[in-house]
């Protein structure tokens, strides 16, 4: 056997293909490790150790080698490595002929790593490759214009990361609206205080963003601004969409189209109140269920006071958060499906600022078939075929990825999966994915918090990035349940009076009856108001 070359890392052992080659280890190298060796055109093959087997002659299956004196001196440690390429004037390609047995096999160098695996092609900063000094750039154009998603399970960073993601692109002055469930994206307005800042070269600060609420001010203590649409002129088609599905009848909907073409036919401008008037004179039996469904969209209070302006949601360098806590999510997917269809049509007559549309839980607002509906799915899926011919992005965030529809996912060009354990989730991602191994699967079960696996397009291979810490403040903290006992059990009572109120009808009603409306809703909006409230 050749004598170990200064600075190799092993040699190359047994058979090789030009996909991969098993090496002998000299000196510690652990599972991930990137690697070289020359091949046979004399040009570096960068590869990375999938795996690592210790094995040793003198302890065998069924007895102890008792010949073998020198037991250590038997051990043998074989990485397997797979081969990534070779990389010739900025372009990959596999090598001709397979890495020769007896090769020494050295630690990849930062510039063979970067160049090879296309990681410095960006201008977005993300983080450091795992267990290397490399920064991890990728193009903002790329990622915004080709859609991306952030899959991971509760807990793992999915906020963290996908908010890094937006510091980079408002850093390049792309135009954000994100849908927030959970009220987290608020604390971007302040900068970070947490965090190994020097490490990763990372400079704290807060960033120009505009929370607004579809509910009332006073209800949302991180809203700027309230968010409302124009009551004015409403398509038979809009309203519909703003009525939950399971409650409204063919009936009621034919009811609707005949109101507000009659509305039409008399009035250039007619409001909802104008609509409710119209359907209340109608002969129809089923007419009080709509009444009823359409007076709790108008006490709501989103089609009241002055509409918030699609222009004013997508500018140059801001984000606009939609928070939606207090909303209950049937109308909450109401709210996103009217708000990016105008959205959309805005962007298409080339109205507002070209943007990223960001959707948090994505898994309420698209859910995969047999998992749910949503009013939103259609506009979103709209949005991920689309939008890149109209200068809107689209990112996917949950924590959910079997109960998101697939064929969004699919239009994703950049995946970026943090812990997931579920099986379905896995299986999910599995499916979705190019290249998924049962390694890469392994991987991702064990991922640490804030260590996300990124799989692009744009980059030749899945690799595994720290995400760098925050330049803005983390919003997503988790509520400690143990010692806020008190103060959780002061909070369930206004939100199940919510949830109760803001069903326009129970299911067991007729839809005959005409509903109830009592003084104190006619006159301050009662509960429903309060909570939701008008601008
Ligand atoms: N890159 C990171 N650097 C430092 N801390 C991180 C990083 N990523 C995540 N964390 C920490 O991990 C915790 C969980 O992160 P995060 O809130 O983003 O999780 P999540 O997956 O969005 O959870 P949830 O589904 O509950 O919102 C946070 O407290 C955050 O501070």
């Amino acid at each position: 056997m050749r004598s170990i070359v200064k600075g190799s890392v092993g040699t190359i052992v047994g058979e090789t293909t030009p996909t991969a080659f098993k090496f002998l280890i000299s000196k510690e190298v652990g599972r991930g490790t990137y690697i070289k060796a020359k091949g046979d055109g004399r040009e570096w093959i960068l590869a990375q150790i999938e795996d690592i087997k210790r094995s040793n002659t003198a302890y065998t299956v069924n007895q102890l080698n008792d010949a073998a004196r020198n037991y250590d001196s038997r051990e043998m440690m074989i990485a397997e490595s797979r081969v990534i390429g070779v990389e010739s004037n900025g372009k990959l390609r596999l090598p001709t002929s397979p890495a020769r047995p007896g090769e020494s096999v050295f630690l990849a160098d930062e510039k063979l790593i970067k160049a090879t695996l296309g990681l410095s092609k960006g201008d977005m900063y993300i983080g450091m490759l795992k267990g290397y000094d490399i920064r991890v750039e990728m193009d903002a154009n790329t990622l915004v214009q080709k859609h991306c998603s952030v899959l991971a399970k509760t807990g793992s960073g999915k906020s963290y990361t996908a908010a890094v993601i937006l510091e980079e692109l408002l850093d390049r002055k792309v135009a954000l609206l994100v849908i927030d469930p959970h009220g987290e994206y608020a604390s971007m307005k302040e900068p970070n205080n947490v965090g190994d800042f020097s490490k990763y070269k990372v400079k704290p600060r807060g960033y120009d963003i505009t929370v607004y609420t579809p509910g009332e001010m006073a209800m949302n203590p991180r809203a700027d601004r309230p968010f409302r649409f124009n009551s004015l002129n409403l398509s038979a088609r809009e309203v519909a969409k703003m009525i939950p599905n399971e409650s409204s009848s063919s009936g009621q909907l034919g009811l609707l189209y005949e109101a507000i073409s009659a509305l039409r036919a008399e009035t250039d401008a007619y409001t909802l109140e104008d609509i409710i008037e119209q359907v209340v004179r109608s002969n129809s039996k089923v007419k009080w269920n709509l009444v009823g469904q359409l007076e709790s969209l108008l006490e709501l209070g989103l089609f009241s006071g002055t509409a918030t302006p699609c222009d004013e949601l997508l500018r140059p360098g801001r984000a606009a958060v939609i928070d939606m806590t207090g909303i209950i999510p049937e109308l909450q997917a109401m709210i996103v499906a009217r708000l990016l269809t105008d959205i959309f049509e805005a962007r298409k007559r080339r109205l507002i600022s070209p943007g990223m549309v960001v959707v948090e839980e994505a898994h309420n607002y698209i859910p995969e078939r047999g998992t749910g509906n949503a009013a939103s799915t259609n506009i979103v899926r709209t949005i991920a075929a689309e939008g890149r011919k109209f200068g809107l992005g689209l990112m996917i965030i949950s924590q959910r990825p079997a109960r998101v529809d697939k064929n969004v996912i699919s239009q994703c060009n950049t995946q970026i999966i943090m812990r997931v354990t579920n099986p379905n989730d896995l299986k999910a991602l599995s499916k979705g994915l190019e290249g998924m191994t049962t390694d890469l699967e392994e991987e991702i079960k064990r991922l640490p918090a804030g260590v996300a696996m990124l799989v692009s397009n744009e980059i030749e291979r899945p690799i595994t990035v720290n995400i760098r810490p925050r330049k803005s403040r983390h919003g997503g903290v988790s509520t400690e349940i143990v010692s806020r006992e008190k103060a959780k059990a002061s909070s369930v009572q206004p939100a199940r009076a919510l949830e109760k109120r803001s069903r326009p009808q129970s299911p067991e009603s007729s839809g005959n009856e005409k509903p109830v409306r009592s003084k104190k809703s006619q006159s301050s909006g009662g509960l429903l108001k309060k909570v939701f409230g008008r601008a």
